[in-house]
């Protein structure tokens, strides 16, 4: 059984795949904030912009079988595309990797996918995921130390660039920290741009999807 809060088609909206047609599945639930703002003070992660609690999202819902939510998010990709581009998926959440299986993996690729997960690292993924990009949380422990890409939210007191530098990854990014939940305008992207100028392993990520105000 699948809980999926929402799926849609939009563009991705951040990394080195930012601008790219893509069906999104957020899986309900995670294991860093139980997602209710009560205790958002207390979690793990704190800064999550994203409400992964339930199934009440557009074309959210319970899924029983791999067969059924595959079909389901395959339904979501624009048929006339098939021809000139390969589809390609990403499933977030949320924390993925809680629910992403190797008979999900497997039934997306069945129908023709390329599969991309957003993961923040605590946990191992199914073998053979296409795209892994994983984005760590300071207080909590990173074990997917190899990737794709590496997308870190900054600033973070607790989870500093320079503490992953060497993994295994072949592209390092900088996404500025959203902090509208908290009511409070930083000056995140002034920061960010400020480091990845002095530090050039890292490049910028902003992300596109809220300055196009899609999903
Ligand atoms: C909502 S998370 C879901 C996937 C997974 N749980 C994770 O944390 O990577 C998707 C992406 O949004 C990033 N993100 C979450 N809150 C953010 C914020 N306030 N500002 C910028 N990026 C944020 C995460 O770090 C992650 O890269
Ligand atoms: N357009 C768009 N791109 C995204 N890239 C990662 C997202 C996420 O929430 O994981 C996301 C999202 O929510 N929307
Ligand atoms: S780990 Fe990801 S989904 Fe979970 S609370 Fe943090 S940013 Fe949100
Ligand atoms: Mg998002």
């Amino acid at each position: 059984m699948y809980s999926v809060k929402e799926a849609f088609y939009s563009l991705q909206g951040e990394g080195a795949r930012a601008g790219r047609a893509s069906v999104f599945c957020r899986f309900s639930g995670c294991n860093l904030w139980s997602g209710r703002e009560r205790d958002r003070a207390t979690s793990v992660c704190r800064f999550c912009d994203t409400d992964f609690v339930g199934i009440n999202g557009q074309n959210g819902g319970r899924f029983a079988t791999a067969d059924e939510l595959s079909s389901h998010l395959a339904s979501l990709w624009p048929t006339s595309t098939l021809e000139t581009s390969k589809p390609y998926v990403v499933f977030t959440g949320g924390e993925p990797l809680l629910q992403l299986d190797s008979s999900l993996l497997m039934a997306m690729h069945d129908r023709g996918f390329e599969v991309a997960v957003e993961t923040n690292g605590t946990l191992q993924p199914p073998v053979g995921i296409d795209w892994i990009c994983v984005s760590p949380k300071g207080r909590a422990p990173l074990r997917l130390t190899q990737g794709n890409e590496l997308k870190l939210v900054y600033p973070q007191a607790d989870a500093r660039p320079e503490q992953f530098t060497d993994l295994a990854f072949d592209h390092f990014f900088l996404q500025p920290m959203e902090l509208d939940f908290q009511g409070s305008k930083g000056n995140t992207l002034t920061e960010t741009v400020s480091y990845c100028l002095s530090h050039p392993q890292w490049r910028l990520s902003v992300q596109i999807h809220k300055l196009a105000g899609i999903d």
